[in-house]
């Protein structure tokens, strides 16, 4: 499914209160089906928000979002959260319920208003759960795992419903390395084998290099800048948008090739001939 956005802006402004946008430019990109977009800004820049005007969950102040050239405003909520699969970041919730049940919550736009959920739920649950590698957890309760266990359950619950298009939230951010790469590698299986469109707030800029299409950057008072991962994740605009001098490295092993940033501020000073690589093991 494709997804839209048209000269979107937004502000926080209380009743009678005059406040500038958030962002410095109206915001405008197209992502067609299966490509994954990742958002990347400094802490404060807007990217949560972004998500909400994106997905409807906040109006635009100016402009709109369109899935497959229909305007949001157009579309049924339930239709809506059945094409669209939303995950929040983790910690800012709590829940007193089971992992399982977190999950088939996320079956609601197929479940009437006065069913419970059906055997056909619970499976579908327990096959998102067992996607994400957390099957295990199912009885367990909300309260009762870890921030990164309870965002993977948040994955699990938006793909129940079969989303053709995926918001994500700094779905990594709690999440240890190898859980890390299940989800980038999760997303990237989506978006290839079933045209599931992904929309990605992201930290890490390897993220971005492994995953997305398109990027997204903004930072307050920079205009919105948007295109391809190489044109826009430069040392320079990284530079511009996050204040910090980062390089970027690029390596190939056994034929595949590797993209990263690193801060020139965390280098280690001291000699190279001191450095041991891999040498305790
Ligand atoms: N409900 C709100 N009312 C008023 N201002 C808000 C509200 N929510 C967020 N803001 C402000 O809007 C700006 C953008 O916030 P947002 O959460 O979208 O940023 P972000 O880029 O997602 O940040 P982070 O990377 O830290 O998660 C911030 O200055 C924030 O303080």
């Amino acid at each position: 499914m494709k997804i839209e956005v048209r000269e979107g802006n937004f502000c926080y402004a209380k009743k009678k209160e005059v406040k500038p946008f958030i962002y410095e430019s109206n915001i405008s990109f197209t992502l067609e089906p299966g490509k994954i977009m990742a958002i990347l800004g400094p802490n404060g820049a807007g990217k949560t928000t972004l998500l909400k005007c994106i997905t409807g969950l906040q109006d635009w102040r100016v402009g709109e979002s369109l899935i497959d050239d229909v305007p949001l405003a157009k579309v049924s909520q339930k239709e809506l959260w059945k094409k669209i699969g939303y995950v929040p970041q983790a910690h800012k919730m709590v829940f007193g319920f089971s992992i399982e049940d977190l999950v088939v919550m996320g079956r609601a736009p197929y479940i009437g208003s006065l069913s419970k959920p059906r055997k056909e739920d619970y499976e579908k649950a327990h096959e998102a759960l067992n996607e994400v590698g957390i099957v295990h957890l199912a009885k367990k309760s909300c309260n009762e795992v870890s921030g990164g266990e309870l965002q993977l359950a948040l994955i699990a619950r938006t793909l129940v419903s079969n989303p053709e298009i995926l918001i994500l939230d700094e779905p990594e951010s709690h999440l240890d390395v190898q859980k890390q790469v299940v989800i980038l590698e999760t997303l990237k299986r989506l978006a290839k084998e079933h045209k599931i469109s992904c929309i990605i707030n992201t930290h890490y800029p390897n993220h971005a290099f492994y995953l997305a299409d398109q990027v997204l950057m903004i930072a307050k008072e920079k205009k919105a800048v948007i295109g391809a991962v190489h044109e826009v994740m430069t040392e320079s605009r990284m530079k511009e948008y996050f204040n910090i001098d980062l390089r970027k490295l690029i390596f190939e092993e056994e034929d595949l090739l590797f993209e990263t940033m690193v801060p020139l501020a965390l280098a280690a000073k001291r000699d190279i001939s001191e450095c041991r690589f891999n040498s305790f093991e």
